[in-house]
């Protein structure tokens, strides 16, 4: 079977990067037939990458704005060019921040409602599964992953979230454990994002970002395992494009693009 490489990127500060490699490299990611390298953020060319994650943590202590010094590195310009030429790019919490200041995904982040750093597990429905991260889940699957965060309120003004709710841009909201919009029920929302969004894609589906932790819901020992299918979905959308075929979703029937 041939791998995949997934370039995990590294700023100073990055601090769940480790993480992101076991969880491909010790986990299902390997059977999906990834392998995860480290990339330095002073690393202008991804030349041999197939695939970004832009981990979380606190690059650049989360000076000025969190994520800000960071879109501003080498490695972000060659990810910038890259995905405009559909590669995968996943950024988790910290790597969610620094999509949104690399102009990557639309919005910005602002500190939590309560102004308080939270870590806990959350609930969250899939909005969107034609991505090369979430195509092994199911419409309106409800997944229980952690958050670490103190700025994860999600902010967009109100006419440019309707225009993101139309394209589909929602990738994951929060919600209750039965799937309860957090919308509608403000509990739920547990930092006050807009349109209680947790993870946002671009308009083509290939950059997706997230404030959940899949890396640290991916095996059993670690309380959930629900992050597991990004990896595996990963490997099934790269396989497919290698094979220059579409990967097929977990939906019977339904298509995700693998080109
Ligand atoms: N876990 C993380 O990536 C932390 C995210 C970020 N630096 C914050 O606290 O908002």
């Amino acid at each position: 079977m041939s791998v995949a490489t997934v370039g995990v990127v590294t700023f100073p500060g990055t601090n769940c990067d480790g993480d992101v490699r076991h969880a491909i490299n010790r986990g299902a990611g390997r059977d999906a037939g990834l392998e995860a390298v480290s990339v330095w953020h002073e690393e202008s060319s991804l030349s041999g990458i197939d695939a970004v994650v832009i981990p979380g943590g606190f690059s650049y202590g989360d000076y000025l704005r969190s994520g800000a010094i960071a879109a501003l590195s080498p490695v972000m310009q060659a990810v910038r060019e890259r995905a405009r030429q559909g590669m995968p790019v996943l950024g988790i919490c910290n790597g969610f921040q620094i999509l949104l200041e690399a102009g990557l995904l639309p919005g910005a982040m602002r500190r939590n409602r309560t102004l308080r750093f939270i870590c806990r597990p959350v609930t969250v429905r899939v909005e969107r599964t034609d991505t090369p991260f979430t195509l092994l889940y199911a419409p309106g699957e409800v997944l229980e992953l952690p958050i670490a965060h103190y700025e994860g309120n999600y902010f967009a003004w109100p006419d440019e979230l309707d225009a993101l709710e139309r394209r589909g841009q929602v990738a994951l909201r929060y919600c209750g454990p039965r799937g309860e919009d957090a919308r509608v029920h403000d509990a739920y929302n547990p930092n006050g994002a807009a349109g209680a969004v947790a993870g946002l894609t671009n308009p083509e589906g290939n950059v997706l970002g997230l404030m959940p932790h899949p890396e640290r819901a991916s095996e059993s020992v670690l309380g959930s395992r629900d992050g597991l299918r990004m990896w595996l979905s990963l490997g099934r959308w790269l396989a497919a494009r290698r094979e220059g075929r579409r990967a097929v979703t977990a939906r019977a029937g339904g298509e995700a693009d693998g080109r």
